[in-house]
């Protein structure tokens, strides 16, 4: 698809949109139909993108065990990639500033207006803002062995998540396995890997701003036959709103009066979350609690 078609509820194709300002249009149309979007023209060069996957590489298959175990990270230390974050909080701020014309959030006292959403995302403020490389390591078959184990298309290498933050970058390359559940149809649609485009998805918080008008979609990692004896990286910045920024839906036409659907994201609606570090926390507990106990 071009960014120059609309389309209707259930198309299944996550567009790809030229990043500019006069593109907001197309990227709240993406939003509220699939929650994802491809964005070229994006302004971070190939030569960061590339050196983000050998770092990757590196760690994961360059190093040993116990080194790796150095690196591991907390709250205040990004672990092995000091990565330069800064052009990836400033690409999401673009992002967010497109999407707040597209809504035309109106201004307050404070003139935010467009700068609604990236005035709440600050780069310094605490926030659960992160970046995670993944590494899925093939899976070699001993002869006559593996096959039989592993149900292609089915089993399961990222579970089905939504993201808890505002939006994520994701870099992808060569190798596919992505997969979303369309918002209004429910079929789980392959998502390729298009060269220099980085894919966007909305996460939770936008999707309690606009009461469900943006789709945070779900989405999962599967097996696929023709890649499962290669290394697959993904690498994801997940951008989050500060911890004490609110949910209550933003001052925009679109959204005053909004009926938010009954569908979307269930548990989320069994208690009041005021905020986005409350949010986080809940998230965790529930995707850790499991593992844990
Ligand atoms: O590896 C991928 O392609 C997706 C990863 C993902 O969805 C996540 O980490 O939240
Ligand atoms: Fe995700």
């Amino acid at each position: 698809m071009t960014s120059n078609v609309l389309y209707n509820n259930d198309n299944d194709e996550i567009p790809i949109i030229d990043f500019s300002i006069e593109c907001s249009k197309k990227i709240k149309y993406a939003c509220e139909y699939i929650g994802f979007c491809y964005l070229k023209n994006h302004g971070i060069s190939n030569e960061f993108i590339n050196e983000m996957f050998s770092i990757a590489k590196e760690f994961f298959i360059g190093i040993s065990r116990e080194e790796q175990l150095r690196y591991i990270m907390n709250d205040e230390y990004f672990g092995f990639v000091d990565l330069k974050q800064e052009a990836c909080h400033d690409l999401c701020m673009k992002v967010l500033q497109s999407l707040a014309i597209s809504l035309k959030i109106e201004d307050n006292e404070e003139g935010e207006g467009k700068n609604w959403f990236s005035k709440r995302h600050g780069y310094g403020m605490k926030s659960g803002d992160n970046f995670r490389i993944l590494h899925y390591p093939p899976i070699t078959i001993e002869e006559g062995k593996v096959s039989e184990d592993i149900n292609y298309n089915q089993d399961i290498r990222a579970g089905s998540h939504t993201d808890y933050g505002s939006i994520t970058l994701l870099f992808q390359k060569e190798i596919g396995g992505l997969e979303i559940q369309h918002p209004y149809t429910k079929k789980w649609i392959q998502v390729p890997v298009v060269p220099n485009a980085i894919l966007i998805n909305i996460g939770d918080l936008m999707e309690f701003w606009t009461k469900g008008l943006f789709k945070s979609t779900k989405h999962r990692v599967l097996f696929n036959k023709e890649n499962m004896h290669l290394h697959r990286y993904s690498i994801a910045y997940f951008c989050h709103a500060g911890r004490d920024i609110g949910l209550d839906p933003i001052p925009s036409e679109f959204i005053i009066g909004r009926i938010r659907e009954g569908e979307g994201i269930d548990e989320m609606n069994e208690r009041k979350r005021i905020t986005a570090g409350e949010h986080l926390r809940f998230k965790q507990e529930n995707t850790y609690k499991p593992i844990i106990n």
